[in-house]
């Protein structure tokens, strides 16, 4: 009965069709560094008070329209548009769960890395964090070259508790919000001239994820391309290379990159990343062992977040089948709706 009501409710909100797909986001970080509250305000737009200590993993879902009709607010969709659930994974950063972990770290598209700015290690054990879910993890639409220990799919680091950091004086970051704006990244390519990482040092903005959520000014356009670019990379990986300002030739990469390394010169980011091509053209590329071995997802959610049952086995939509969504891929992000 809930969940028959669950369903009508995502049907609602969907406007009625069921989802076209979905993407599955894993966010890891040591235990405290706020991974809860950061979920919790990409899903809901808010803060919570006194975030429970995650035990084991818990989803939220966050519903992206991926389209390009006219308006970003509209409830009424185009036909060109097509709805996506995003699964956020929050997995428990104790040690308590770290032998039984990994049972969440299946079919992954996309990781964010948390850390807490006012914690130095917590920074420099997300390579730790890296090199466990490249190592126990499944991923789904891989790179085809891997990043920060052995990670095969791309990824955002986020500096959170900015404020506790600002009153101690360890923040690294100015805190300017077009600086957090241009800090922003995805994984893919943005190393092509330095060994370093670029790091999202203070999302969600100067204030932390407390803050940020209270005065709603987090920079969630910059997490919502991230979660953008994962759903076209499984989805509409097909299409024609078109330009994007977060290309670059995977080739281009350092075969290994460090994840606590602070990223200085986004001059050269963003030099490097207005070449054109499409760099998600994975289809090309021999599949990883990740992608060979693809099993059926457990049916481990704690709580139930989708109304469809998992389908892996979701066609991928290419142009030659749906012209009109690979012109969605190339919509502009103004037109998400979110
Ligand atoms: N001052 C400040 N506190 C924060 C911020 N983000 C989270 N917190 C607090 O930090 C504590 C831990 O936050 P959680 O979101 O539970 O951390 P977590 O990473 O999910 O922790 P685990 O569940 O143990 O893995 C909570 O008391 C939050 O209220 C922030 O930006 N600033």
């Amino acid at each position: 009965m809930f969940w028959r009501e669950r369903e009508r409710e995502t049907k609602e909100q969907n406007g009625g069709g069921p989802p076209s797909g979905q993407i599955r986001v894993l966010v890891v970080g040591d235990s405290g560094v706020g991974k809860t509250s950061l979920v919790h305000l990409i899903v809901k737009g808010s803060s919570t008070a006194r975030p429970p200590q995650t035990i084991g993993c818990t989803v939220g879902v966050k519903h992206l329209t991926y389209g390009n009709s006219g308006s970003s607010s509209s409830s009424i969709k185009g036909d060109s548009e097509r709805d996506f659930f995003v699964e956020l994974w929050d997995v428990s950063g104790h040690e308590r769960y770290k032998d039984c972990r990994s049972l969440f770290y299946s079919q992954i598209n996309g990781v964010i890395f948390v850390h807490d700015l006012s914690q130095r290690r917590t920074k420099t054990s997300l390579q730790k964090w890296a090199s466990e879910v490249a190592a126990s993890g499944t991923f789904s639409a891989p790179l085809g070259s891997a990043g920060p220990g052995g990670l095969p799919v791309p990824y955002m680091v986020i500096g959170n508790k900015a404020d506790v950091a600002a009153k101690e004086g360890t923040r690294g970051s100015s805190g300017n919000l077009v600086e957090v704006a241009r800090q922003w990244v995805e994984k893919q390519g943005l190393l092509s001239t330095s060994e370093e990482l670029p790091l999202t040092e203070s999302f969600p903005g100067s204030g932390g994820a407390i803050a940020a959520a209270k005065e709603a000014r987090y920079d969630k356009e910059a997490v919502i391309k991230f979660f953008r670019m994962l759903i076209r990379r499984r989805y509409f990986s097909d299409e024609l290379p078109v330009p994007n300002p977060w290309s670059i030739s995977p080739a281009q990469k350092p075969s290994s990159q460090r994840l606590d390394e602070n990223f200085s010169d986004e001059d050269s980011f963003y030099k490097s990343t207005s070449l054109s091509g499409d760099p998600y053209k994975y289809n090309t590329l021999p599949p990883l062992p990740a992608q060979r071995n693809l099993t059926p997802p457990p049916t481990l959610y704690p709580q139930q977040p989708v109304s469809v049952p998992e389908n892996y086995s979701l066609p991928r939509f290419s142009p030659s089948g749906s012209s009109e969504i690979s012109s969605t891929a190339r919509s502009k992000r103004s037109d998400i709706n979110v």
